[in-house]
């Protein structure tokens, strides 16, 4: 076990571990969690009596979590003078499964994003976040409950990798003279006040991310994966995104999938009644489809015609936007849950797709439905399906009987509006 210098694990409790890729989880597991900055203390302290309750309600005292808490932000910063200390990263590599609130990142300066920095330090390369409709929840459209996609966001490239120069600064001003006079950029429009970011995206990085969806697909019996990209602008990185998809799902997945770049090949070769044709026989033989759409259209076909659309495998940012366009679909991001995952060493880390939303901080109001639900993708990671069941069904019901935080309640008619204690309490009573 690694030496901790501020905070140490909680003396009862056993670690999680993994055994032949597989998660060992004890009774009493050890799991860190980050209470996070802004509304996370409200969110945190509901969401933590609901995960409780359901434990104890599935499994009568054999099975209890020994929470440990870990700090980062600005309460790190505040009792310990640093935004993310070691102690936190070494529990959250030692103990494997941890969950956090959301963490204030600056706009324009400042510190970079914690919550990338701990996608970064533990590689944990999936954002997986699942947008589905639970009934009675108040929706911008017309059929929300078309709605039902998991998004694998790539969680470690990307213009979001934070590898960027200010304007003005030394160093951009090399980067610049680097790209004009060697690299024969001219494409730069104002040489002398841009700042410049820089968008890594790898065949590695993209190979793993669309074979955990393709996974996840195979898994769950889902019907596509789709592979999301502007690789018409972009494209040595998102292109490639899109080929090197392409290429992965049919070498690793020829039996079980049929990609449209299949499809585009039979099609050139013996025409489009030969490639539809392939493509109803790959359906039929309950195949998988793999297809792609450029970001910009999939942002209107989610509106339009969200029914096509499945699993999503996507880069960084587009996920970013995709993730709360969808959430916005379905009730908004209240209830919108994720995990960070790094499906070869077991590491995750379960969070909202929200952030801090500053203003109704520590005012017990905001909806704590997406930690919840990021706990209730933590319980069936960690294989407990039992406690998961009881918090979803209870919180469907919750909807039902429209005792609902603010969010909903503004768009609801007979609505009850509670605080986001009164709603972990009511999750609670319906258990
Ligand atoms: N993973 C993380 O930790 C993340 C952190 N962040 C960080 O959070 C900070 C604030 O970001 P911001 O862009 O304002 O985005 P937020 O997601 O924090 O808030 C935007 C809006 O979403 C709604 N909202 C957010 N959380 C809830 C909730 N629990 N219940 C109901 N509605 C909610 C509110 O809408 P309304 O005003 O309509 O009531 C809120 O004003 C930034 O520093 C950002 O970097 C952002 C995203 C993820
Ligand atoms: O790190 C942040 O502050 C924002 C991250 C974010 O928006 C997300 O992961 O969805
Ligand atoms: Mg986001």
């Amino acid at each position: 076990m690694p030496e901790f210098t501020h905070y140490a694990p909680p003396a009862t409790g056993e670690p999680i571990t993994l055994q032949n890729g597989k998660l060992n989880v004890p009774l009493h597991p050890i799991i860190p969690f980050i209470e996070g900055d802004g509304t996370g203390p409200d969110i945190w302290r509901a969401s933590q009596r609901v995960f409780d309750a359901a434990v104890e309600k599935a499994y009568g005292g054999k099975r209890k979590i020994a929470w440990y808490e870990v700090y980062a932000g600005e309460k790190a910063f505040n009792k310990f003078n640093e935004w993310l200390p070691e102690d936190t990263l070494k529990a959250l590599t030692e103990y494997i499964v941890s969950i956090k609130g959301p963490l204030t990142t600056p706009v324009g300066g400042g510190i970079r994003s914690l919550n990338v920095a701990l996608r970064q330090e533990l590689d944990l390369y999936v954002c997986q976040r699942p947008v589905r409709y639970f009934t009675g929840v108040p929706s911008p459209v017309k059929h929300p409950e078309q709605v039902d996609m998991v998004i694998f966001r790539e969680n470690s490239e990307d213009i979001y990798a934070g590898v960027e120069w200010q304007e003005g600064t030394p160093e951009v001003e090399k980067v610049i003279n680097f790209l004009r006079s060697e690299m024969g950029v001219k494409k730069i429009r104002f040489p002398e006040t841009s700042g410049i970011g820089i968008k890594p995206v790898s065949r590695e990085g993209t190979e793993r991310l669309v074979r955990a969806a393709i996974e996840y697909a195979l898994q769950h019996g889902r019907k596509s994966v789709t592979l999301v990209h502007k690789g018409n602008i972009m494209k040595f990185t998102e292109g490639a995104f899109k080929n090197w998809g392409y290429e992965l799902a049919e070498r690793e997945y020829s039996d079980k999938a049929f990609t449209w770049a299949q499809y585009d090949r039979i099609k050139a070769a013996e025409g489009q009644e030969a490639a539809d044709k392939a493509q109803s026989e790959a359906q039929a033989a309950g195949k998988l489809i793999v297809k792609d759409v450029i970001a910009d259209a999939f942002l209107q076909q989610i509106l339009t015609r969200p029914a096509e659309y499945d699993v999503i495998a996507t880069l960084n940012l587009n996920g970013d936007y995709v993730s709360d366009a969808l959430a916005a679909q379905v009730g908004g991001i209240g209830i919108a849950p994720g995990a960070n995952i790094n499906y070869v060493t077991g590491h995750a880390v379960f969070e909202a797709t929200h952030g801090t939303a500053p203003k109704y901080a520590d005012l017990d109001k905001v909806n704590p439905g997406s930690v919840i639900l990021s706990g209730v993708m933590m319980f069936e990671f960690m294989g407990w399906q039992e406690a998961a069941d009881l918090i979803t069904n209870a919180l469907e019901k919750a909807i039902e009987q429209k005792v609902v935080t603010y969010d909903f309640a503004r768009l609801m008619e007979g609505a009850t509006e509670v605080k986001t204690s009164e709603f972990g309490d009511q999750i609670i009573n319906n258990m």
